[in-house]
């Protein structure tokens, strides 16, 4: 399950925002973006997810081999615990949550609808989406954001077990989580400005 970047560009409003983005993310690897904010990392992630279409270049990985997790958590604030992570059982077509809710400490909540959590346990149960989805290649913008130092470990540990079981994650953070994981700078791809259409661009998904 190999994720491939070829001479790529990304727009973001219909201005190009990296330019010449070059690389491969192989199973049982973890690939961190850096770059300062606005850069593109987030525009990036969201190429490669297939939520946009690059303005040129190639991406290619296996069918249905992608979990995306933004920066929104995008869960149903009426469903519970349960009741959201069954919903993307249904979507992904996989069947067990019990993984998801261990992996993320979320046992004790299983009945809270998913708008009475705190900001750190919605993230957690928007994370535990990654389990339910079984899919293997995980790609993550600030999936830290909210977390307390415990729940950093537990995420952390998370992504060190997908990646044993031979998947891959393509990750924006700006914090170290201890992994062992090789880095990309996209900073040095940022593109010449002046060119594109300027258009406003308001999706902002949640998950897929
Ligand atoms: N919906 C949008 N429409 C138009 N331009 C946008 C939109 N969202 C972001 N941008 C712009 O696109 C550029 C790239 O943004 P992006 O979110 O990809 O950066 P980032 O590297 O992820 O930043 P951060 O580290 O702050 O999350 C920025 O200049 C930003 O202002």
């Amino acid at each position: 399950m190999t994720l491939t970047v070829t001479d790529l560009t990304i727009s973001r409003g219909g201005i190009p925002v990296l330019e010449g983005l070059n690389f491969r993310l192989d199973a049982g690897r973890a690939l961190v973006l850096r770059g300062p904010n606005g850069v593109g990392k987030t525009t990036l992630l969201r190429t490669v997810a297939g939520l946009q279409p690059p303005v040129t270049g190639q991406i290619t990985n296996p069918p249905e081999s992608i979990a995306y997790a933004a920066h929104s958590d995008g869960l149903k604030a009426t469903l519970t615990v349960a009741e959201n992570l069954h919903f993307w059982a249904d979507i992904f077509g996989t069947k067990g949550i019990d993984k998801a809710l261990a992996g993320f400490d979320l046992e004790g909540l299983v009945d809270r609808p998913a708008g009475a959590l705190s900001a750190g346990q919605k993230r957690r149960l928007g994370l535990a989406r990654l389990l339910v989805s079984e899919r293997s290649i995980w790609i993550l913008d600030e999936p830290t954001v909210s977390l307390d130092v415990a729940s950093v470990a537990m995420f952390a540990d998370a992504v060190r077990a997908h990646l044993a079981t031979g998947g891959s994650a393509l990750i924006a953070t700006h914090i170290d989580l201890g992994l062992d994981a090789d880095v990309l700078d996209v900073g040095p791809f940022r593109a010449v400005p002046g060119s594109g259409s300027g258009d406003f661009d308001g999706l902002d998904e949640g998950f897929l």
